[in-house]
């Protein structure tokens, strides 16, 4: 039986049309919510994830703000344009667009975000939120990733997951949100130090390849009937290439491909943080009044 697709495109799609709602709701009570950009250099593959972001807003209903800097921007320049959008009342939630270029400190621009406002989720408080299992925004692709098995009925409690990759922005982050009571998967956080990769990797119920190391995730490895998520995005003569080899959506249960699966989620995710920073600003009003 060929794998089941992990659609992230489509149900990118779905959740879009749900927050539409959310979003006509905040506006109507005076509290539009508004997505901000900073997007740092002329990389074509940053600009063109940025564009796509603020078409998402476009489409449910979120204002946007763009704001760019030359790619020979200082920390001073970047903080600048961070501190103006902590202040700016339009500009409910926001992202600084990574990678930035080497002479600015990506942890110094983190943390002098508005936690409140960190779309991201990758505030060092928010990330300390995530630890103690308080709420907050989480990081975009993990929160994706999981209501991407949980819209497809792919069990995660009890299950093995193997994560590959400890990068902030993906590995290190969804195995804390994998380990959460509510999802209470077992889950083995795989790295460049892993002794015997394929051996993990022939153990789990779900794969979740975020090394950026193409085709890093071969069919021979993988044990029939898993579910297998790409999130490698390393370039290859210009064009996407993920982690996952092609062979793979022969053994697997479920695959989702790269483009067209976790890419999508990680944006829709993106909009849900901005949603849902704007109804805790109004609830937070409401217990102060
Ligand atoms: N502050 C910050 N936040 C991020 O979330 C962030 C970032 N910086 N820097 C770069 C990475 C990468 N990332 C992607 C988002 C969407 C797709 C996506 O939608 N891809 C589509 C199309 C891919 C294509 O065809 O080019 C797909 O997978 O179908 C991919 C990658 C967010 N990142």
């Amino acid at each position: 039986m060929p794998a089941t697709i992990l659609d992230g495109k489509a149900t990118a799609a779905t959740i879009r049309q749900e927050l539409t709602a959310r979003v006509e709701a905040l506006t109507a009570a005076g509290r539009r919510p508004g997505l901000g950009t900073l997007l740092v250099g002329d990389d074509p593959g940053s600009r063109w994830y940025v564009n796509a972001k603020h078409s998402d807003c476009a489409q449910v209903g979120i204002a946007s703000i763009q704001r760019e800097l030359p790619a020979t921007a200082t920390l001073t320049d970047v903080l600048g344009v961070v501190e103006e959008l902590n202040a700016d009342p339009a500009c409910t939630g926001y992202i600084v667009q990574l990678p930035l270029p080497r002479q600015v400190d990506e942890y110094a621009v983190l943390e002098a975000m508005d936690p409140a406002k960190d779309a991201d989720g990758l505030h060092p408080t928010n990330l300390g939120r995530l630890v103690l299992g308080v709420d907050g925004p989480l990081p975009c692709t993990p929160v994706g990733i999981v209501e991407l098995l949980r819209r497809y009925d792919v069990p995660v409690a009890g299950a093995e997951v193997v994560v590959v990759g400890r990068g902030i922005t993906v590995g290190r982050p969804l195995g804390l949100l994998l380990t959460r009571r509510t999802e209470n998967a077992t889950v083995t956080l795989c790295h460049t130090g892993t002794r015997d990769l394929a051996a993990h990797l022939r153990s789990a119920d779900v794969v979740v390849a975020a090394a950026g190391v193409p085709g890093l995730v071969t069919a021979d490895v993988v044990k029939p009937g898993a579910a297998v998520l790409d999130v490698g995005v390393s370039r290859v003569d210009g064009k996407i290439a993920g982690d996952v080899a092609a062979d793979v959506a022969g053994v697997a249960g479920h695959v989702a491909p790269n483009p067209g699966g976790v890419g999508p989620m990680t944006r829709a995710m993106l909009l849900q943080n901005v949603v849902l920073a704007a109804e805790r600003a109004v609830a937070a009003e409401v217990l102060t009044a």
